[in-house]
């Protein structure tokens, strides 16, 4: 029986959806279709052949293609969707809801058709609603549906501790829970440098700042930027979510997904930490919190729960 090359779809292909294709074709882990709407069919398939001409340069096997046309897509085994607007300062996430719905609708109702087998990872903003609305239109299983915050609020977590300590990230462990919006939870009580709690190394009020700077991460980006929001760390952290899922690698990473029950939530899409492998979300990990943690959890939820509400309608 031939071995059948993994086909990932890029749905957006701005800033994040860009980056996130060469990204994925830097760690070859499959060939990537690039989709835009249709009156950016030349740029989005400007932008793939630009990339599939740095291939050779890259040493790098993967075949990019743009299109605006989702039978390109058929039979993707992963689908990421970036589609949707972005905010400028002055503008929360929330403030995306209405218009990002609607955009993820539509794209959900293609990959429902082209690519039922998916598994489907979100991106648009205010995410956890999106993955609520992108659940409802796929009508896939819940394991099936993942949004992406946790690993990159985890990642701005761990660069900060990992600046305040002047040590390698790679031995900084911690992860946010929570919803994708300001009052996200960093689990203080479980990040560790070299498996050595954080709270023997920096003092009390080094970690409120920290705590608070990833909080605002994403805004504190929109700020420098200007004109639109990050997508290097976003993008790293959708092609680490893709990694676990092609390669079955089973980590542990938090991400969106459907809460049935897991820490006293029900039909609501929130950050939490998963297994991640083949089967998209393999299991809930429901950790022990302390009254303050649950507190701010309850809190986040909350928030999400408010917005969600919105595209309920
Ligand atoms: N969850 C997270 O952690 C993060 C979420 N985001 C969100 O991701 C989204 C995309 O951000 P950027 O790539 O920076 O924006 P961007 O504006 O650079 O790109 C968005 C692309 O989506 C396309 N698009 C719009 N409607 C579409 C449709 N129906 N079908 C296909 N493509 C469509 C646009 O034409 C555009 O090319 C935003 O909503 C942003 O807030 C961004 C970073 C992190
Ligand atoms: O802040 C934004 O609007 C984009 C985003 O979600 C992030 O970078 O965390």
């Amino acid at each position: 029986m031939a071995i059948k090359r993994n086909k990932i779809t890029v749905v957006g292909a701005g800033f994040t959806g860009a980056t996130t294709a060469l990204m994925l074709a830097q760690k070859e882990l499959g060939d990537i279709v690039l989709v835009d709407i249709p009156q950016l069919e030349n740029p989005t398939k400007g932008k793939a052949l630009d990339m599939l001409e740095s291939t050779p340069v890259q040493c790098i096997d993967a075949k990019i293609t743009g299109t605006s046309n989702y039978e390109d897509t058929r039979d993707s085994d992963v689908v990421i969707i970036t589609a949707g607007i972005a905010r400028k300062p002055g503008m929360s996430r929330d403030d995306l809801v209405n218009t990002n719905a609607g955009i993820v609708r539509s794209v959900c109702e293609n990959i429902k058709a082209t690519s039922p087998n998916s598994i489907v990872i979100i991106l648009s903003n205010p995410v956890d609603a999106m993955t609520y609305v992108a659940y409802h239109a796929l009508g896939f299983p819940k394991n099936r549906v993942i949004g992406q915050s946790g690993v990159l609020d985890t990642a701005r977590y761990c660069t900060f501790i990992a600046q305040e300590l002047n040590v390698s990230v790679e031995d900084v462990r911690g992860f946010v829970l929570g919803g994708h919006g300001d009052d996200m939870v960093p689990l203080v009580r479980y990040s560790n440098v070299g498996g050595i709690p954080i709270e023997k190394f920096i003092p009390a009020d080094r970690i409120e700042a920290i705590v608070k700077r990833t909080r605002v991460g994403g805004g504190e980006i929109v700020n420098l930027l200007g004109n639109g929001s990050a997508y290097y760390a976003p993008a790293a952290s959708l092609v680490q979510m893709t990694e676990a899922i092609l390669k079955d690698k089973k980590r542990i990473l938090p991400v969106i997904a459907l809460l049935q029950g897991e820490y006293g939530y029900n039909d609501l899409f929130m950050g939490v930490p998963t297994i991640i492998g083949g089967d998209g979300i393999e299991n809930i990990f429901e950790l022990d919190l302390t009254a303050e943690e649950k507190a701010a959890l309850d809190q986040s939820a909350e928030s999400v729960r408010s917005v969600i509400q919105i595209v309920q309608g």
